[in-house]
């Protein structure tokens, strides 16, 4: 592995294609993969692990599923790519508005980025305003706009934000702390005219999982109407994985009305594991868009039919007994990983955000819960290499951040659950005994 990551190095920066793969925080070579099948990846040595990063959350259902790869080989025999409309771009557009009634009109892009700097650009040219707002800790992606305070990879390698932004770019970008409504308040009692839009994460799980105060997205939904702005809920992570509807879907079942923002980002899932992602959002907005309206949006590959082809399969497919089961799996490793810690004696606080959940070590983040992007950088991630290494030694992937959210799927069955648990004592006692 040593040798292939070295001449990767050589020709590829930092050996990885993102840098999330890099194993900056943890420490050591990369794995390099070369095949995933259910709830397992397998390395370029033939060794196989139980996977908890599922692709970064695309593998609902588990790797290659049989069907979604036999949809993705028929459409493959009649075109890779074709630069003009489909009718499979039209079904997976009513299957989205299927499950999400506000939807009305979808774009498809390639990534979560593209929907969410998309998403910008149509919030802009409705409000005529520049200003837009994120959240500290939230990841949308790599565009300039949403690049300060990021999580996911830029908080794991610690970075404010990233060389090569405009001062422009980063001036018209307010972060707000996550979770606090009174700063938000704050900000539109000052800037209310100039914000075109909020962006917010349905539930953070790109600075470990945060999940909304309940009724934080509502506060989001209220002060944006007040003052003329746009609401983006961004569902590139959690849409048609933490629920049939995302998290816009579970807040309902949570007790809680659902706040219906005017637009909303689906990437990951949507795409069943190939480049595809989205935006979407009632009529009159999306109208705005080239060629209706005058917010320029495009793409060679946008709508590609193998992409569209992986999409369906997978909506298709995830129905309701799906997320059942993740959401089992999910509260098996959970309880599992809590009991692991408990007998080793170290305080941690599990967070969840439906099925999504990750693990602060600590004693502040146990007593008092991690409610924003400042607490979970104070909580005591250095127990994380050491963890997270034992758990690889022990055959099981996790992501190698602990600001990143473990990933269950449909294909975690108790033979891989029953894997994750035997491997989680040990995995506690090297957390245990890790020296910041
Ligand atoms: C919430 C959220 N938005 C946007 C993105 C960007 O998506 P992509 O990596 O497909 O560009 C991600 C993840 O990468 C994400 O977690
Ligand atoms: N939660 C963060 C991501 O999913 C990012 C994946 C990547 O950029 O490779």
């Amino acid at each position: 592995m040593e040798e292939v990551y070295r001449h990767a190095c050589e020709v590829i920066p930092g050996g990885v294609s993102s840098p999330v793969r890099a194993f900056g925080s943890v420490g050591g070579t990369p794995v390099f993969l070369s095949a995933a099948r259910g709830p397992h990846v397998v390395d370029i040595n033939g060794r196989e692990y139980v996977d908890l990063v599922c692709s970064w959350g695309p593998a609902l259902l588990g790797h290659a599923h049989p069907e979604v790869v036999a949809a993705v080989q028929e459409a493959a025999t009649r075109g890779l790519s074709f630069g003009a409309p489909t009718t499979a771009e039209v079904e997976l557009a009513d299957l989205i508005r299927g499950r999400i009634p506000f939807a009305e009109k979808v774009r498809f892009v390639s990534t979560g980025t593209e929907a969410t700097m998309t998403a910008i650009r149509v919030a802009r040219g409705a409000t005529g305003r520049d200003v837009i707002v994120k959240f500290a800790g939230c990841y949308h992606g790599h565009s300039d706009a949403l690049l300060a305070a990021a999580g996911s990879g830029v908080a794991t390698a610690g970075l404010p934000g990233s060389a090569g932004v405009t001062q422009a770019a980063a001036r018209d970008t307010i972060v707000v702390e996550y979770n606090d409504a009174e700063a938000l308040k704050a900000v539109f009692a000052e800037r209310g005219s100039e914000i075109a839009c909020v962006i917010t994460e349905a539930a953070p799980a790109n600075m470990g999982v945060v999940p909304p105060d309940p009724g934080f997205n509502a506060t989001i939904r209220r002060l944006t109407l007040e003052h003329g702005a746009l609401m983006i809920l961004d569902e590139v992570l959690t849409g048609f994985r933490v629920g049939p509807a995302g998290w816009w879907g579970n807040e309902a079942s949570l007790g809680e009305a659902p706040v219906t923002p005017d637009l909303v980002t689906y990437g990951k899932v949507v795409g069943g594991g190939l480049p595809l992602a989205a935006l979407a959002g009632p009529s009159e907005l999306m109208d705005l868009l080239a060629p209706v309206g005058p917010v320029y949006q495009a793409g060679t590959l946008s709508g590609n039919p193998l992409a569209t082809a992986a999409g369906i399969a997978t909506l298709r497919l995830a129905h309701n007994a799906v997320y059942a089961h993740v959401d089992r799996a999910s509260r098996q490793v959970q309880d599992a990983l809590a009991a692991a810690l408990d007998e080793v004696g170290l305080p941690h606080r599990i967070q969840t955000a439906g099925n999504l959940f990750s693990c602060f070590f600590g004693e502040e983040a146990a007593t008092h819960g991690v409610r924003n992007y400042d607490q979970a950088k104070a909580a005591d991630g250095f127990r994380y290499a050491p963890f997270f290494h034992a758990m690889l030694d022990a055959g099981v992937a996790l992501p190698p951040s602990v600001f990143e959210a473990w990933f269950l799927s449909a294909a975690h069955d108790d033979a891989a659950l029953n894997r994750i648990a035997e491997a989680l004592p040990a995995a506690a006692r090297a957390a245990a005994s890790a020296r910041p």
